[in-house]
């Protein structure tokens, strides 16, 4: 896949003289790279060290500048390139804030002791209290084991963190909660379960996220049965909400029926089973799963679900294509049919372009960037907690989906995830939906 634009900062030392900047931008016109925001981070007797914003075209393109900069020589040295997005993870995306300002002793007893003393004791005689006078009722555990990171595979929780940040951020401006991550260094299924049922009393809800499959499903099951708290596996129910409010949406702008549709995921593990198992509870009967491992193609089956036998056959019989195989270009423009609606949901690169499924001839397309979980995840946990629901269940999923298509532009598949309104209806369907089955 070819990026457009490759925006890297070069930090340059050169010997303090004047021209010799001037070789270094001309270096980096040599190799027509564009030269954007200058600044200069220190002014010595001896040497200069500048950051300087330098646009690509291609990562050859790169290459050749840092490469024409590097045979300069004489002095000038680059010490660093680094790109826009691995500055803003700089330090972390988050931080655990005070509410509170300490600005007097006065302020210091209330906060804390002796005064705090006193909350804690009423928490002792009213335990139901805790969510009252502490922040667990609006703190999310984000809780991965690391096996499942976007697409990039089993990289380790750590590796994994900057996407635990992300969520946290999400959760934090879309909906105002906390979300704390926790990197786990096990992906053993008994040891995972332990550890979060010790911890998810400091929590209002559990959020697993890039837990690979198969054990991320038994990691799931056990503990939302067996801790009193809502628990979601985002990569399975979130995608899924947000996987058929787009089906609903692409059908409604094409005149099919939902229900009659015929609907071909590839891809049957996280992701890609929870879509199924969403779209049969939504009522759609034909629906066909396809993997590579047939396990997955048997717990499919598990469920009352069908499954075809090659990429080709459901590519050829399926009027809609849904993607989550972390395999960057799986679909080929010429497996596309004239009319088709392909989600080639895998992230950081999808199975095939839009624009590239567009020219195929495909109705609709969407990827993972639109067709994304940050859709639902957001709303789904804040009504759930506002609810006081102690599950997350099928009608508050599809009450999300619906308020999801709901709030969709005609001829749009999904809605802005930076609409403010958005994350705010899906959090009140969600919310209702829980009411309705708590007072059943
Ligand atoms: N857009 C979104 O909101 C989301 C996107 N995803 C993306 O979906 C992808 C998968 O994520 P998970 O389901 O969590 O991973 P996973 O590892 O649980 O599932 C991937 C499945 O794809 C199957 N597979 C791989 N290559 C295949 C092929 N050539 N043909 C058929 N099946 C194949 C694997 O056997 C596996 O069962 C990732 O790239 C992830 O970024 C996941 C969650 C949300
Ligand atoms: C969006 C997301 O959760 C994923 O790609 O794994
Ligand atoms: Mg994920």
């Amino acid at each position: 896949m070819q990026n457009q634009h490759i925006i890297r900062n070069f930090i340059v030392e050169t010997p303090s003289k004047p021209g010799n900047f001037a070789k270094v931008a001309t270096a980096i016109g040599m190799a027509e790279g564009d030269i954007g925001d200058i600044s200069t981070l220190k002014s010595g007797a001896l040497t200069t060290i500048r950051d300087i914003s330098i646009t690509c075209k291609s990562e050859a393109q790169l290459q050749q500048v840092i490469d024409n900069i590097e045979t300069i020589g004489n002095g000038v040295k680059i010490h660093a390139v680094t790109d826009d997005v691995l500055k803003a993870h700089e330090g972390g995306k988050i931080a655990m804030k005070s509410r509170l300002d300490v600005r007097s002793l006065g302020d210091l007893q209330r906060i804390y002791t002796p005064g705090v003393a006193s909350v804690c004791m009423e928490i002792v005689n009213y335990p139901e209290k805790a969510n009252y006078f502490t922040s667990i009722g609006s703190s999310v555990a984000i809780v991965t084991d690391g096996t499942a990171i976007l697409g990039l595979g089993n990289i380790g929780s750590v590796a994994g963190m900057p996407v635990m940040e992300g969520k946290a951020v999400l959760l934090d401006q879309f909906v105002g909660l906390s979300g704390v991550p926790i990197l786990l260094n096990t992906s053993d299924p008994d040891e995972i379960v332990e550890t979060v049922k010790h911890i998810h009393q400091g929590f209002g809800a559990i959020l697993l996220e890039d837990i690979g499959s198969p054990h991320c499903f038994e990691i799931e099951e056990r503990l939302k049965a067996e801790l009193p708290i809502p628990v979601m596996h985002d990569d399975q129910h979130g995608t899924a909400v947000v996987a058929l409010a787009a089906i609903l949406s692409a059908c409604k702008s094409t005149g099919v029926d939902p229900k009659k549709a015929v609907i071909g995921q590839i891809g049957l593990g996280a992701a890609g089973l929870a879509i199924c198992r969403m779209l049969m509870a939504y009522g759609i009967d034909e629906v066909y799963g396809l993997d590579r491992q047939e396990e997955a193609q048997d717990r499919l089956i598990h469920y009352g679900g069908k499954t075809k036998s090659s990429l080709e056959e459901l590519m050829q019989t399926c009027d809609i294509i849904v993607a989550t195989t972390g395999v960057s270009g799986l679909i080929k423009p010429e497996m596309i049919r004239s009319g088709q609606i392909i989600l080639a949901l895998s992230n950081p690169n999808p199975e095939i372009l839009p624009t590239e499924a567009i020219a195929a001839g495909a109705a609709f397309a969407a990827d993972g960037r639109s067709v994304n979980n940050v859709i639902g995840f957001p709303g789904i946990f804040k009504g759930a907690l506002d609810a006081g629901a102690s599950d997350i269940t099928y009608p508050m999923l599809i009450a999300a989906a619906t308020a999801i298509v709901n709030h969709t532009k005609p001829g749009e598949l999904i809605p802005n995830p930076l609409d403010p309104m958005l994350h705010h209806l899906v959090a009140r369907a969600v919310e209702e939906a829980a009411n309705m089955e708590m007072n059943k």
